[in-house]
């Protein structure tokens, strides 16, 4: 599928540990109904094999394919390759992006965390679509993210030379989509705001609403 900076606009990060005990597949339904327009799948449960990683992943990747959901996988590129994915993400601590790119071929969604000017060189060299960059704000989803970054860590990469179109991470929730997107973010990605709401599809509809609120209303569009 091929990458257009407007699928970072509501971007759904999520795997079983997220959904509190419900359907990952109920869940992403329903954040597709809502309006999300790119899904990763992260798993990180440490009770999920890989073969019920995979299980899973098919059943959530088919839900994409037939709502033109593009799907991307998180860290394992075996899991992404065996699921025929449209694309990988990885961080700084994962396997290195141009490995990534050499494995893949030149054709997948590739994504690279990336919150210092020369980490996103090197997804530039590897030929990166986009950065997520994170934690915006506080969050319990991640253990490791470490201290928040601030939307001003947009504001410093976007002004790279050639940097790609930046999706940023990381305790969003609607009523701080505003300040992202103003740094300059083309989107927001997001677990518990939507994977752990009561209603997961209003959670998304106003997610999506704040950001094409936001980007009308941008001094200077950067796409
Ligand atoms: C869109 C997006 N941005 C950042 C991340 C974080 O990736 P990483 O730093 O490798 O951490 P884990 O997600 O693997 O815990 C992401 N997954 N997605
Ligand atoms: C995966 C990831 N990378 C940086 S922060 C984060 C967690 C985002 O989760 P939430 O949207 O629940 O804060
Ligand atoms: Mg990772």
């Amino acid at each position: 599928m091929p990458f257009h900076p407007s699928l970072l606009r509501l971007y759904l990060v999520m795997g079983s540990q997220d959904c509190r005990e419900r359907d990952p597949v109920w869940v992403l339904k329903e954040a597709i109904a809502g309006g999300i327009t790119l899904f990763q799948f992260r798993e990180k449960h440490s009770s999920l094999h890989l073969g019920e990683a995979y299980t899973l992943g098919k059943k959530l990747r088919q839900i994409c394919r037939e709502h033109d959901i593009p799907f991307i996988v998180n860290d394992r590129v075996d899991l992404g390759m065996a699921l025929d994915s449209d694309g990988f993400h990885v961080g700084q601590e994962d396997l290195p992006a141009k490995t990534v790119r050499q494995l893949t071929g030149s054709y997948p969604i590739l994504g690279v965390s990336c919150d210092a000017p020369e980490e996103i060189r090197s997804a530039q060299d590897a030929g990166a679509h986009y950065v997520g960059t994170g934690a915006m704000y506080a969050t319990k989803s991640k253990s490791d993210a470490g201290e928040p970054v601030g939307p001003q860590a947009i504001e410093n990469l976007v002004q790279q030379p050639g940097c790609p179109p930046i999706v940023g991470i990381g305790g969003i929730r609607s009523d701080r989509v505003d300040p992202v997107i103003q740094a300059g973010a083309e989107g927001v990605a997001v677990i518990s705001a939507i994977s752990a709401a009561d209603d997961p599809r209003s959670a998304a509809g106003e997610l999506r609403e704040a950001v094409e609120k936001s980007l009308s209303c941008r001094r200077s569009p950067l796409v």
